[in-house]
């Protein structure tokens, strides 16, 4: 509910739209977004041309949408705390360190993952 309002909550459409919204303010501030979407749509394509079998599919997939699950965490958290102090605090920066490295384990984790993957579907393991 957006606060001071009386209105009831946003229809499932209208919330769909605020997703959208989110998600390209996001892709057009963040550059870090922009690579990981590259990223994606080349595990992607790499996977159309190597022909990946369907439980790879499903492990490729899965690491493009957690990685940018985390990547739009990381990104609302950093407006938060710039929200809640435009001064230099060790909490600001603890909330804001820490949420930048759940973007990077799982930015290993997903590479680890692709490594393996297309390894395989090279023939190299
Ligand atoms: N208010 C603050 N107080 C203390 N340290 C801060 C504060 N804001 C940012 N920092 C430090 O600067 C770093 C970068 O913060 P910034 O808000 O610029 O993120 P960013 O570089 O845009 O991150 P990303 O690349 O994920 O978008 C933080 O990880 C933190 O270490």
């Amino acid at each position: 509910m957006i606060p001071g309002s009386n209105r009831e909550h946003p229809t499932f459409i209208r919330s769909f739209g605020y997703a959208i919204e989110g998600f390209r303010t996001a892709v057009a501030t963040e550059r870090n977004i922009k690579v990981q979407l590259l990223v994606g749509v080349l595990a992607v394509v790499a996977g159309v041309v190597l022909r990946i079998d369907a439980l790879s599919w499903v492990l490729v997939l899965l690491c493009i949408g957690l990685v940018l699950f985390a990547e739009l965490v990381n990104t609302s958290i950093e407006a938060i705390v710039d929200l809640a102090t435009q001064d230099l605090h060790p909490l600001a920066k603890r909330a804001k360190d820490i949420a930048a490295a759940s973007v990077f384990t799982l930015s290993i984790t997903a590479a680890v993952v692709g490594i393996i993957v297309f390894a395989r579907a090279l023939g190299m393991l």
